[in-house]
């Protein structure tokens, strides 16, 4: 199945994806931890949770030079965490279209996202949100605007939290409806920005208590939409990390991984910090969890941000990172 945006931008396509099902047993690779920290000092996840008080580039540049045996990019924590604490190994980065590898892997002007594994690239400029308007809403891909201006969809469980990060990006209140009650969004909506580009607000998917015939109609226009839709720079899954992973969000990542539909990965919810309940975990160890499950379906890591509608936690970020992939997906 060829899309046509993506042989057209084959460089926009993340790191080569592996089929769950082509991928024997044991054959991945193994002595690289998903998060490293090389001194073992501190649990580098639980410092990413923390760390997102992003509020410009700079604090993003890396201090530490990079070892040529052992790369690790670094980000820099708080202040008051008293320097740089987190590690990657560099074959978990995101690596952008864009940046040559080389360049990032020699540290010269080499940066990560805060809360992420996102390499910061040339074309992340213009990544704030002047204006956002609701432009409409399609029950079909044909339906969708067609001015070809770059798009981003946002995805997920029914709760998961979509309409709320929508908002948070564009920082009002009610722009996509949220609602406590799953099922809120029901079509494909599209919310323009700064008249330039578009997110995507689509409805959630594991909705229980949905009609059957609903809940495969909204699965075959999601479907239909990701792999027609030309103008679709990247998917950004989101996940909830204040629970363990749940099964269909792993099908759901897979799926796209299968049909070489850029993904970015948008923990949310990271603000739910209780204590170990009913078995649960805290966000960062179901982060560190559902990377580990979805290493058996991709083979290098998808870009990851950590976020909360509660805190703006990953917001910079994730503009950052949507200003990268849609400026270079405008020159290429
Ligand atoms: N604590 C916390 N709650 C959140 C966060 N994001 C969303 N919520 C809550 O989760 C519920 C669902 O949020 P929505 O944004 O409507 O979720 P959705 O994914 O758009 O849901 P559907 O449209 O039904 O698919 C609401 O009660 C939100 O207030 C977050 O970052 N932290
Ligand atoms: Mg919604």
């Amino acid at each position: 199945m060829l899309l046509h945006h993506r042989i057209l931008h084959p460089r926009l396509l993340f790191p080569p994806f592996v089929s769950f099902s082509a991928l024997p047993a044991g054959s991945l690779r193994s002595g690289h931890p998903l998060l490293l920290l090389a001194s073992g000092r501190r649990n580098p996840v639980s410092l990413l949770a923390r760390s997102h008080s992003l509020s410009t580039v700079a604090q993003l540049a890396v201090s530490t030079p990079l070892e040529v045996d052992a790369p690790i990019l670094r980000q820099i924590a708080d202040e008051e965490d008293g320097g740089p604490q987190v590690q990657i190994p560099f074959d978990k980065l995101f690596v952008p279209p864009g940046v040559d590898l080389a360049e990032a892997a020699s540290m010269a002007s080499g940066r990560v996202l805060r809360g992420s594994n996102i390499v910061l690239g040339p074309y992340a400029r213009d990544a704030q949100v002047a204006t956002a308007e609701f432009i409409k809403s399609s029950t079909k891909t044909e339906e969708c605007p067609t001015d070809g201006l770059p798009e981003f969809a946002l995805v997920g469980r029914s709760n998961v939290g979509k309409s709320s990060l929508l908002n948070s990006l564009v920082r009002r209140k009610r722009l996509a409806l949220t609602s406590k009650k799953p099922g809120k969004t029901q079509c494909i909506n599209h919310f323009r920005i700064n008249d330039s580009w578009y997110l995507v607000d689509l409805p959630g998917y594991g909705y229980a208590s949905a009609p059957q015939e609903a809940r495969a109609n909204w699965y075959e226009f999601t479907k239909n939409y990701f792999l027609n839709r030309e103008s679709l720079v990247s998917v950004f899954l989101l996940i909830d990390a204040s629970i363990p992973a749940k099964k269909i969000d792993l099908e759901y990542a897979s799926w796209l991984g299968q049909n070489q539909i850029p993904m970015t990965l948008l923990f949310t919810k990271c603000d739910k910090r209780k204590k170990k309940k009913n078995g649960g975990k805290r966000p960062e160890e179901n982060v560190e969890d559902f990377q580990k499950l979805i290493r058996e379906y991709f083979k290098e890591a998808p870009p990851w941000i950590m976020t909360s509608s509660v805190t703006n936690q990953g917001r910079e970020e994730i503009l950052l990172h949507m200003a990268q992939l849609r400026n270079y997906w405008l020159k290429h």
